[in-house]
């Protein structure tokens, strides 16, 4: 049967406003995808009983002044993801059901709730929350209940994901629950990856982050990842960075084997040398031009090392991950494990420093006069004329004072700001120390990852460090 559905269909360039727009008003189809046609042009899937002749006619100048848009019928359109997902999650409760009721059971609210609402595919593998089939009546289903699942949801294998353990190799406690191998094969932003779910963590929720590293131009750089995992990092420095080569450290053997398969799988592994063990016995120094410290909730024991591998005569960009507290009492709760990191520093920071004379010391704990602003990203030509922050994502709407709108990436919480200003004056009496010599550090940007609740944001800081007699 083919389906049809109205639409507005506007060049690429206005599609992300004409979306905004329409979204707002209450007017976009949000059960279908935006679909590129032929020519380049984007149709926006609407409403037709919220999209009045009015709004027709004045579409283009309330839009997007100078932008064209007309109404069609576009068909067979495509289900959004969260239609498609909601298709799914019927079918999976009437399979459901029928199982329960086929066992002369009755459906009752508990069950309801047990349903997964979201899930993460890998492959043909689904791996469900761990709040998922709480209730004990699925385990006098099993397996059938596995099988039914699958089916539903169009995979071969089921997991189930347990909290990520705390221990310093981020065990994930997933357990495989149908099937009996549980390596997956993953493809993002055109790079593969595999993995054992049940040893390796594979952080979805840092694909921003992915991207954006892919976006980075390190042409011909030599990029340090400290915590590599199976190559979350590594591979879009080598695959879309272009990164001339990449020092991976990883500890936990299940991620290394993962991390060889991966190099292997995406032909890169003369790229790339893996440093198998702990970061801290690295026996590498005066190389780096980028280090990149992907550990949550902080990479700080990493920084002395950071330091050590960056070059000693043009320095280079640092990427730190760090999770921001905005509330006391999750600082409170962050403590145990920070107390722990610092304790590490503070005895890096402290050998560090005994090698040195006093004189020098007392000199660069008083030169704090190297940290610039984070609110670089603006275009010093714009003014902003109305704002509206929207989010994870750090974006804001921007009105610029020639009349056009845009989304810029922006940096606003007070609290990243005075976290990263500290860590640009920490970092750079390490290196001073370090090198016995003056180092500039330069905040050049801070990335809003994801944010937890409650309040707790995963952000990204780029630093950058140069010694101040750069040649
Ligand atoms: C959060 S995972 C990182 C994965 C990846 N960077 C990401 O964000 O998706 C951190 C990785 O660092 C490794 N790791 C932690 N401390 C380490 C250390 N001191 N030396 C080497 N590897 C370490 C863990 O085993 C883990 O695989």
């Amino acid at each position: 049967m083919q389906t049809e559905v109205s639409a507005i269909v506007t060049p690429a360039q206005f599609a992300q406003q004409y979306r905004q727009y329409l979204e707002t008003n209450g007017i976009l189809d949000s059960a279908y995808r935006l679909q590129k046609q032929p020519g380049g042009s984007v149709a926006l899937p609407v409403l037709c009983n919220k999209l009045s002749q009015l709004h027709l006619l004045s579409l283009c100048d309330t839009v997007a002044p100078g932008s064209t848009c007309i109404f069609t019928q576009v068909k067979n359109p495509i289900l959004s993801k969260k239609s498609s997902v909601k298709s799914c999650h019927q079918r999976l409760q009437e399979e459901l059901h029928e199982l329960v009721k086929l066992s002369g059971v009755l459906w009752n609210d508990q069950l309801s709730c047990d349903l997964p609402q979201v899930w993460k595919r890998h492959g043909d593998m689904i791996v469900l929350n761990e709040n998922a089939f709480q209730a004990d009546i699925w385990k006098t289903l099993e397996p059938e209940v596995w099988l039914v699942v699958a089916n539903a949801l169009g995979v071969k294998r089921i997991a189930k994901a347990g909290r990520v353990s705390a221990d310093g190799f981020r065990t994930p406690k997933v357990t495989l629950l149908l099937g009996n191998d549980a390596w997956v094969h993953h493809i993002d932003n055109g790079i593969r990856y595999t993995f054992d779910v049940t040893k390796c963590m594979f952080s979805s929720g840092n694909i921003t982050e992915k991207l954006r590293v892919s976006s980075f131009d390190c042409t011909g750089e030599v990029v340090v990842d400290l915590y590599a995992g199976i190559g979350y990092f590594t591979l879009p420095f080598l695959m879309h960075a272009g990164a001339a080569f990449v020092h991976a450290c990883e500890w936990n053997p299940h991620a290394v084997a993962a991390l060889v398969k991966n190099l292997e799988l995406n032909k890169v592994s003369h790229r790339c040398k893996i440093h198998k063990g702990d970061n801290q016995q690295l026996p590498l120094r005066n190389l780096a031009d980028r280090v990149n410290l992907g550990l949550i909730p902080s990479s700080e024991e990493g920084w002395p090392i950071a330091c050590q591998l960056l070059r000693e005569n043009r320095g280079g960009i640092f990427h730190i991950h760090h999770n921001i507290s905005l509330y006391a009492e999750n600082r409170g709760a962050a403590v145990d494990r920070k107390n722990l990191v610092e304790g590490r520093c503070k005895e890096q920071e402290q050998s560090l420093t005994a090698m040195l004379p006093a004189s020098w010391t007392e000199r660069t704990k008083s030169s704090s006069d190297s940290t610039t602003p984070a609110f670089t990203c603006l275009c010093a030509k714009e003014s902003i004329l109305n704002s509206r922050w929207k989010g994870p994502g750090n974006r804001l709407k921007v009105e610029t004072n020639c009349g056009t709108y845009c989304e810029k990436r922006i940096f606003i919480h007070p609290e990243w700001q005075s976290w990263a200003e500290s860590v640009a004056l920490r970092i750079k009496n390490l290196l001073e120390i370090l090198h016995q010599k003056q180092w500039r550090t330069n905040i050049l940007h801070i990335e809003h990852v994801k944010s937890y609740a409650p309040h707790i944001d995963h952000v990204v800081l780029d630093l950058e460090c140069r010694p101040c007699d750069e040649n």
